[in-house]
């Protein structure tokens, strides 16, 4: 096998991960392999665990082994240590012969330093420049090479494309396994976005619930440029994040901050925050908002099989193709993209 069906096969090791499971940190895969042999796989399971390459060593039968193999990794070995110790050190130690990176890391902190790191010990260092890193963690990229949160709309509505009952009502609109789907999606982002109107009508709790967490639950954020929530601050204490353009709201409490040019000052105060990616839940008022403003990098819609009255709220219908459309149980999720570049490999 030559090098770019190792890599691919190293990808595919590494999306046994969801990226609910590794959150922040991005999915990445390693394999050893040594005299044509495949010694050994490993993946970085969930946030905060080992990383890829340990788990590939850790699974040798013999470590020794190691000695004179060539390690495949899908994204450059990070250089920091962070939650766990850094991989380009433990891989300089191993006396691994060569080493093949499929892309670069985005993070500055290892950016192209591993590469050069591992070189300057002796070892031979090829990047192929694939495109599997990036297709595995489209939000890591994002967020490191264009220095915003990478932006996922999301809406639930009626099979005639209502998202509540009338105006002014709470309704739910998704089952049970849609849910559980949605709390996955919600458990991959460093934040969950509102409107105004859906915090005062809908009185969210916008926490991951139906699926298990090993890491911090979404940031919550609301938009209410008004100032509508000034005398409803029970519900939106500490933990929530709120952007106005009242003054006398973002003087009254430390969580509320004002937003000076619209959709875009928020997003690049939350980058400034190290929030990674952002799921905007609603209402159709704020998705369509961040449509027209073109920040949005992916829009999903799910649509359950029950009809709700022509009284009811409008759903938003995307105006371009999706690129990918499955049941989930009895509801329908699409998913349309912005960036056509990004393809849908993480499902
Ligand atoms: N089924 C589903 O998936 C969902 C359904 N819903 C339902 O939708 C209804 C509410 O819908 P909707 O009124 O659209 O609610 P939104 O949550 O979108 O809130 C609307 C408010 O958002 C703010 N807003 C609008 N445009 C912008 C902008 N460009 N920049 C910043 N803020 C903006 C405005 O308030 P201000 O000017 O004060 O900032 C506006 O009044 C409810 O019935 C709710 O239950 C809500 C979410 C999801
Ligand atoms: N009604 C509706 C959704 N509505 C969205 O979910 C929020 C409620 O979240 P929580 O309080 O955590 O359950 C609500 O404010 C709105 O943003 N989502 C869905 O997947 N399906 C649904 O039927
Ligand atoms: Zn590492």
């Amino acid at each position: 096998m030559d090098d770019l069906t190792y890599m691919a096969l190293a990808a595919k090791v590494a999306a046994k991960a969801g990226p609910d499971e590794t959150y922040e940190n991005p999915r990445v895969g390693a394999i050893i392999v040594k005299n044509g042999q495949i010694l050994a796989t490993g993946y970085h399971h969930s946030f905060g665990a080992a990383h890829a390459e340990i788990n590939a060593f850790e699974n040798l039968r013999d470590q020794t082994d190691i000695v004179d193999s060539t390690m495949y990794v899908t994204l450059e070995p990070c250089f920091v240590t962070g939650k766990v110790g850094a991989c380009a050190l433990a891989i300089a130690q191993w006396g691994v012969k060569r080493v093949v990176v499929g892309s670069f890391d985005p993070n500055p902190d290892t950016h192209g330093r591993s590469v050069t790191f591992l070189r300057q010990a002796g070892i031979r260092v090829d990047v192929l420049g694939t495109e599997d890193s990036q297709i595995l963690n489209p939000g890591f990229y994002h967020y490191f090479e264009r220095h915003l949160p990478y932006v996922q709309l999301k809406l639930a509505e009626s099979a005639n494309h209502f998202v509540a009952s009338s105006q002014g009502q709470s309704t739910k609109i998704t089952d049970r396994l849609a849910d559980i789907d949605v709390h996955k999606e919600r458990a991959s982002k460093s934040a969950i976005l509102i409107g105004s109107e859906t915090m005062l009508i809908d009185q969210p709790n916008l926490t991951v619930r139906h699926v298990p967490i090993n890491h911090p639950q979404p940031l919550r954020v609301v938009i209410d440029r008004r100032g509508r929530l000034q005398n409803k601050m029970d519900r939106a204490t500490n933990n929530w994040l709120i952007f106005t353009t009242n003054t006398d709201f973002a003087k009254q409490y430390d969580n509320v901050l004002l937003m000076s040019h619209g959709l875009l000052s928020v997003l690049t105060s939350l980058a400034s925050k190290n929030i990674q990616s952002v799921m905007v839940e609603g209402g159709p008022s704020l998705i369509t908002a961040f449509l027209k403003a073109n920040l949005w990098q992916e829009f999903i819609v799910y649509t359950a099989d029950s009809i709700l009255s022509e009284d009811g709220v409008p759903s938003v219908q995307p105006l371009f193709n999706s690129v990918s459309s499955y049941r989930v149980g009895n509801t329908l999720k699409s998913r349309y993209l912005n960036d056509r570049s990004v393809s849908c490999l993480q499902e």
